[in-house]
């Protein structure tokens, strides 16, 4: 087997030395020209690119700083081209366009996962998808899933009871497991109870999954499924594979059993138009229900495409929204004035009520919102994407050749001191109306931005609100770790490698 794997080494090997030989002289000339750092024949720059998804994130940002002029840089992995794009005017060109909708080839490594769902997938599948699941977060439908977040939400608070005066702890499992319970309750429509297990295999299995496609796809040595599956992290891939895809086929069979019940008794296949949009709870059409009774109905789905779907919104819908609220956290409790005038605006609004929010409250927490935003650029929860260059173009002044990957690095963006002058300052006021008005539209992009963006980002705003706010009006947070001992993580999610440590008392009323 390992006499095997060497030979398929060799082969794929010398393929890639002569696909490198023989690369149009004219893509050659293109991307010699963007500034970067000096690449070798065949790997490219793989060599220097950092293992741990800390060093890396570190490294990527010091490298847009060495070429901070034109917003661009080069970078090859294997043989495959990339440039990484960190000004607004840069972004632009790829995202302010219906060409550029293409992810890039590194999301093959995600399709084991995700399959060709909606993160990854292109072209006709990508539109039709998109066009099924959009009304799945109209603002009505987000009206009863305020309810969830609310419920969920107390019950994080009553666990973090549990700390209060107890000195230091780490607050990510206790928002994570909280997002987790949301995203299965509302878009699957299934209680998992995971805050009660505080020890998820799923939540593992997912960070393990993430620094794994990280990892292979910096490596093109990883990339042929031959080796990397008779390697030791290939049997991890599968052992992994086995908890993610068990967990979401146990909640796709459960629905289905439901709704193939209902079907039989009541007949329609269709839902009414008046379930879709139902208030109140009780006949909510959530995300999965939506795509059972699309293949019920007769859609070209499969169990399959279900699946890829529920992988890739609970992998979206939770870990994501899990690592902004835990950021929010961290930079409230480490700044005790602009924590305490987010209490301030919250009392005002609750004036010592222990209700549930409601979608008026959300409106009302501004000040908030803008705490939430200033954490989202400083910890972007998606530090970079990707897409494919469908044809040649001109990016910061350099001509880039079509096949190229773009990589967005929205953590660098975001720091550009021309659009947030003291960039690693913590200023929620930066958000304030009067100061962001005439931003450039792109220079601020955590939700990523154009036809491709986020489709859960209104879900994600308003969850992060009402986690954050009932942790706020019940705690006080101190913050145990600086800046420094963050040492965040840029893997697929953005995410802090020694958790979140703080503190919390109770607060008086
Ligand atoms: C703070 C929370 C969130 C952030 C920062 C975020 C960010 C992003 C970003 C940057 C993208 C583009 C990714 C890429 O091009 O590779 C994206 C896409 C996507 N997000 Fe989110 N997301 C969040 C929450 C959610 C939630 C709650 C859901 C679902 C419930 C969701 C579902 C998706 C899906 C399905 C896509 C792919 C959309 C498409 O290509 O059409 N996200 N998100």
């Amino acid at each position: 087997m390992a006499g095997a794997g060497l030979v398929i080494a060799f082969v794929v090997a010398v393929i890639s030395f002569l696909v490198w030989v023989f690369q149009p002289t004219k893509t050659k000339r293109m991307l010699n020209q963007i500034p970067g750092p000096p690449a070798l024949p065949l790997i490219g720059n793989a060599h220097m690119l950092k293992p741990g998804g800390s060093e890396f994130y570190q490294q990527i940002l010091e490298y847009t700083q060495m070429f901070d002029k034109d917003g661009i840089l080069r970078l090859r992995v294997g043989l495959q081209p990339s440039v990484a794009l960190y000004k607004p005017e840069t972004v632009e060109v790829v995202l302010h366009t219906k060409s550029h909708i293409t992810k890039s080839q590194e999301y093959r490594f995600l399709h084991p996962w995700v399959g060709t769902g909606l993160l990854t997938s292109t072209g006709d599948k990508w539109k039709m998808r998109r066009r099924l699941l959009t009304p799945t977060f109209h603002f009505r439908i987000l009206y009863d899933f305020l309810q969830v977040f609310n419920e969920q939400s107390a019950i994080m608070v009553q666990r973090l009871e549990k700390q209060v005066d107890k000195g230091e702890f780490d607050m990510f499992p206790f928002i994570t497991l909280c997002a987790l319970d949301i995203i299965c309750d509302t878009a699957m429509g299934k209680h998992v109870n995971a805050q009660a297990d505080s020890d998820s295999k799923y939540v593992k299995a997912v960070y393990k999954m993430s620094e794994l496609v990280h990892r292979r796809q910096k490596s093109p040595w990883f990339w042929p499924d031959v080796i990397y599956n008779s390697l030791p992290q290939g049997k991890q891939q599968q052992e992994c594979l086995q908890i993610l895809h068990g967990f979401t086929k146990a909640v796709i069979r459960e629905r289905q059993s439901v709704i193939r019940k209902k079907i039989a008794e009541e007949g329609p296949t269709e839902p009414a138009k008046d379930d879709l949009y139902a208030e109140g709870g009780k006949k909510r059409m959530a995300f999965l229900d939506m795509l059972i009774y699309a293949a019920e109905g007769g859609a070209n789905m499969t169990d399959e495409d279900i699946r890829e779907e529920v992988d890739t919104f609970m992998f979206e819908g939770h870990d994501t929204t899990a690592a902004a609220a835990n950021w929010a956290v961290h930079l409230l409790g480490a700044n005790p004035e602009i924590q305490q005038k987010v209490q301030d605006e919250l009392d005002d609004i609750f004036r010592g009520s222990d209700r549930p929010a409601t979608m008026e409250d959300l409106a009302d927490m501004k000040y908030l919102e803008c705490c939430i935003k200033e954490a989202l650029r400083l910890f972007p929860s998606v530090p970079m994407f990707a897409r494919t260059i469908s044809e040649d173009c001109v990016i910061g002044g350099y001509d880039v050749p079509e096949g190229t990957t773009a990589v967005v690095v929205t953590a660098a963006l975001h720091r550009d001191p021309d659009h947030f002058p003291d960039p690693e300052k913590y200023d929620p006021d930066r958000w304030l109306p009067e100061n962001c008005a005439s931003r450039h539209p792109y220079c601020f992009i955590p939700f990523s931005a154009g036809l491709r963006n986020c489709i859960g980002q209104k879900f994600a705003m308003k969850e992060e609100k009402v986690v954050v706010s009932s942790i706020l009006r019940r705690f006080n947070i101190k913050s145990m770790q600086t800046r420094a001992d963050l040492l965040p993580m840029g893997e697929l999610i953005l995410r802090p490698q020694n958790g979140i440590r703080v503190k919390l008392t109770r607060r008086q009323q």
